[in-house]
């Protein structure tokens, strides 16, 4: 029976994607150039910040150069951090099923942990996450499996749910053996069916049905 539950940001909890690409629109001002489409920005989220600046990077044609790639990923971090929430908005029902789901929760995020803790607080949502692992928390991302052990040994361990949005995700749960529920209405670009899922939901008031599920409750 599972006792506690970690959930993804970035396409998850929150549509953030209008807020990335505004700071990767203004990284590339900034650079002198013309701002990459918002659909493209969209798709370049998932893996954390320093795969973002590689593929902006790769799409504007500026090399790969790594004193430029650590900078760029300085710079748009500093800026993110500064207001990460400008233009993001939970999805519809987070913060009442949030409210709802009476188990300890955790964040397990590939956002860094300064941005992730700005957002948290812009969205008065600081007191429901006493674990947060971050993108630069560990040497490692998701989806390799070490944020999600990490996550889940401080959240005190045994079985734990793990919700999330994208490929990145599903694998990181398959690779950790943890229990996964997908929240179809993010930024994943793979048809449901060929994600591995416990458990799929399109809208967050169905989430605590479906959590119960998983704690017997
Ligand atoms: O910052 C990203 O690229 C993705 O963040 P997420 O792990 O919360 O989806
Ligand atoms: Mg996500």
């Amino acid at each position: 029976m599972a006792r506690a539950i970690l959930f993804d940001l970035d396409g998850t909890l929150v549509d953030s994607a209008p807020d990335i690409h505004a700071g990767v629109a203004a990284l590339l001002v900034e650079e002198g150039m013309e701002p990459l489409p918002f659909h493209t920005v969209r798709g370049f989220i998932g893996n954390g910040v320093p795969v973002l600046v590689t593929r902006v990077m790769a799409a504007m044609g500026m090399g790969d150069d790594p004193a430029r790639h650590a900078d760029l990923c300085a710079r748009f971090i500093e800026r993110y951090e500064h207001d990460p929430g400008g233009l993001t908005r939970p999805y519809d029902g987070v913060a009442a099923a949030l409210a709802r789901l009476d188990l300890p929760k955790g964040l397990c995020t590939n956002k860094p942990e300064g941005p992730t803790r700005a957002l948290l607080a812009q969205m008065g949502w600081t007191g429901h996450f006493p674990v947060i692992v971050g993108g630069d928390t560990l040497p490692v991302r998701k989806p390799d499996p070490a944020p999600l052990h990490e996550a889940v040994a401080r959240i005190g361990g045994g079985v734990v749910l793990f919700v999330g949005d994208s490929e990145v995700d599903a694998e990181t749960a398959e690779r950790a053996g943890v229990p996964f529920l997908l929240f179809t209405g993010g930024y994943r670009k793979t048809p449901v069916a060929d994600l591995p899922h416990d458990a799929a939901f399109d809208h967050w008031d169905d989430l605590p049905a479906l959590v119960a599920r998983f704690t017997g409750a």
